[in-house]
């Protein structure tokens, strides 16, 4: 199944930079690891915003929970999901 993702982050005013900048480095290190594995289809930047919408393909709703509740930033982002269907005049 395919899902419309979009993740806010939002960035605790009291959190330790060298901490958040770690946070960041294990996110791309996931990020990329699920893109590689065929599972984040697609990852874009909202120009302006710390906030990106992201494709994913996986099995079902309970395998995109897992992942996103597995995301490393997954405490700092508001995340808000869209199942996708075919549309019909779509060629591909
Ligand atoms: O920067 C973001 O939009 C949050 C994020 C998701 C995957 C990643 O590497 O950063």
């Amino acid at each position: 199944m395919l899902y419309h993702v979009r993740m806010d982050v939002r960035v605790p005013h009291d959190v330790d930079p060298a901490r958040f900048e770690a946070l960041k480095a294990e996110e791309k290190a996931r990020a990329q690891a699920l893109q590689r594995e065929g599972k984040w289809r697609h990852l874009w930047r909202i120009v302006g915003q710390y906030a990106n919408v992201s494709v994913f393909d996986v099995a079902d709703h309970d395998e995109l929970h897992a992942i996103l509740a597995s995301l490393p930033l997954f405490p700092f982002m508001e995340i808000a999901v869209t199942p996708l269907a075919r549309h019909p005049s779509a060629l591909d």
